[in-house]
């Protein structure tokens, strides 16, 4: 059974619709709500208008004699070439379209109790390792903690369990085949698709890249067809979901119809624990947390979940800032780790608004995009350069629901203010920072399960996946719902009804 909506907190598309309380906004609303009919439909407008006026012209004329000089003037063989012609250039126009490319479902790895990093764990489990002396750095992790929007409930691998943590290939291993193959696992068993069915695999994974790759790992555990085609992403960062939707998106275009393409996202942590004093390489250790999601996407709608829609790639690699933000190297001591920088969320935002100057034309309404033009054609006329403020589009009016990589609960903040959501909107990357912590790429689909547990997401639906990574990359990915949850199982099902949890202020600590 689904969820019932919180009578705490609406849809977006509630939000929307609620009536306004006083006149002048009840005015105004109404006038926005026009505007937008009006420039959404103009085509329908302008038909409708059209056909009164011929209708107006035509009054004094009887039925009759209405058709008399129809009659006169169209002669069958005129309708039939205009049939023939219409049906020649509806089918050239599906031939030369790209084929329909369908997110037909995801599972996701839903960590156990027993590898939960509660803040006092982590605080006990510190204080045992022979690394971190200082008590000053260790309340600075600590503070850190409680104030990234990360909860109590997070995972982290078996490896971190041990003083010291075990770093080795086989510990990454082991975390690599439990994450993997529970959600491969997972979404077999909520398809009929069967992996013999498979046509191509995609993995991505940032930090672990073991030989055979674990791409060749999905398919050795359930013993894939010969001729499937493989690929394995690394180094891509957080990002790389959308990079591998991207890529199964190219290849479905043009691959023979019924094409199957499994996506596995994840990041592997054991090998990663940092184990030096570097501030900015500690900071991975208290965001990053176990995870992985699998996909599988078709060029057939046949049980198919989602549409997949417009897809913008954003790569800031050539600005040597953006490259450095996301860094692994050695500290002065030798120790590896991820270097975060602190100007990463302001990063994020610069890349973002690139993102999104390339990806609103696509997705926005014409009644958004004429503001945008609008707001773009005063600054000229006005010379004011870049004193008179260019108009925010309103991305709500293109999306019901918003999966923004839960990197942070700075990077959230920093979206949120970016295109003006409101908490409703954003409360599926903070829960899923809250409950699962930063764990990579897979984070945007642990969000959509969010939406779907709660029992939001209806056919129709449309969804933007936001993603940011090392690179450094912004990705956005839109998605239409075709087919709303047989159920409200994943990784939300053993706790949804818990959510959404009141989370501290910013700046607030718990302890
Ligand atoms: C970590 C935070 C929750 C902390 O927020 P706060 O509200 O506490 O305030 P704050 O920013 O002033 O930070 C508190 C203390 O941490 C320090 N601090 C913050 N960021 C730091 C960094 N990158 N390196 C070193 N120190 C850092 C500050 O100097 C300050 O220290 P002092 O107390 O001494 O003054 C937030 O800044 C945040 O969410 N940042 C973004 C995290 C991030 O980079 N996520 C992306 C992960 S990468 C990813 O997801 C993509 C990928 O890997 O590809």
């Amino acid at each position: 059974m689904r969820p019932s909506k919180s009578p705490l907190t609406h849809t977006s598309a509630q939000h929307r619709m609620a009536a306004p309380g006083s006149s002048t906004t009840k005015a105004k609303y109404l006038l926005k709500a026009s505007y937008q009919v009006v420039v959404n439909n103009f085509h329908a407008v302008v038909a409708v208008a059209f056909a009164a006026a011929v209708l107006w012209a035509a009054q004094p004329l009887s039925l009759h004699d209405l058709a008399g000089r129809l009659r006169a003037v169209v002669r069958p063989v005129h309708v039939l070439t205009a049939a023939i012609l219409t049906a020649a250039l509806a089918k050239l126009r599906r031939m030369r379209r790209p084929r329909d490319v369908y997110l037909v479902e995801y599972g996701c790895f839903r960590p156990r109790p027993c590898f939960r990093a509660p803040f006092a764990t982590c605080l006990e489990h510190v204080r045992l390792l022979p690394y971190l002396v200082q008590e000053e750095d260790i309340s600075w992790g600590l503070r850190l903690l409680q104030r990234s929007g990360i909860g109590e409930e997070t995972c982290v691998p078996y490896a971190y369990h041990y003083v010291p943590p075990d770093r080795s290939l086989e510990a990454s291993r082991d975390e690599a085949e439990l994450v993997v193959f529970s959600a491969v696992d997972e979404v077999f068993a909520r398809t009929t698709v069967r992996p013999e069915e498979i046509d191509v695999v995609i993995v991505n994974c940032s930090i672990f890249t073991p030989t055979p790759v674990l791409a060749d790992m999905v398919i050795s555990r359930y013993e894939l067809r010969h001729d499937v085609r493989s690929v394995n992403l690394s180094g891509m960062g957080c990002s790389a979901a959308l990079i591998s939707i991207g890529l199964a998106k190219n290849i479905l275009q043009v691959a023979p119809p019924g094409t199957r393409v499994l996506i596995v996202s994840t990041e592997i942590l054991s090998s990663q624990y940092y184990v030096g004093m570097d501030r900015s390489m500690l900071l991975p250790n208290c965001l990053f947390r176990m995870g992985a999601a699998a996909m599988i996407l078709s060029n057939s709608g046949q049980g198919a979940r989602f549409r997949l829609s417009r897809m913008v790639r954003t790569v800031a690699a050539a600005r040597d800032a953006s490259y450095r933000c996301v860094f692994q190297e050695e500290d002065d001591q030798g120790n590896t780790g991820i270097r975060l920088s602190k100007d990463l969320v302001a990063t994020a935002g610069q890349t973002l608004k690139s993102n999104i100057v390339a990806f609103g034309p696509h997705v926005l309404p014409a009644s958004e995009k004429l503001l945008v033009a609008l707001s773009l054609l005063k600054r000229r006329l006005l010379h004011s350069g870049g004193r008179a403020r260019l108009y925010r589009p309103d991305f709500r009016t293109a999306f019901e629901h918003f999966c923004i990589h839960a990197g942070g609960r700075g990077v959230i903040d920093e979206v949120q203010r970016g295109l003006g959501l409101s908490d409703d909107e954003v409360e599926a990357s903070r829960m899923t920072l809250h409950r699962f912590g930063n764990t990579s790429s897979s984070s945007v689909l642990y969000e959509l399960a969010y939406i779907e547990a709660r029992g939001r997401m209806s056919k129709g639906d449309r969804v933007w996946m936001i993603s940011f990574g090392a690179g450094f990359e912004c990705n956005s990915v839109a998605l239409e719902c075709v087919r709303s949850p047989a159920d409200a199982d994943g990784p939300w099902a053993d706790c949804i009804h818990r959510f959404p949890v009141q989370l501290p202020k910013s700046g607030e600590t718990i302890i």
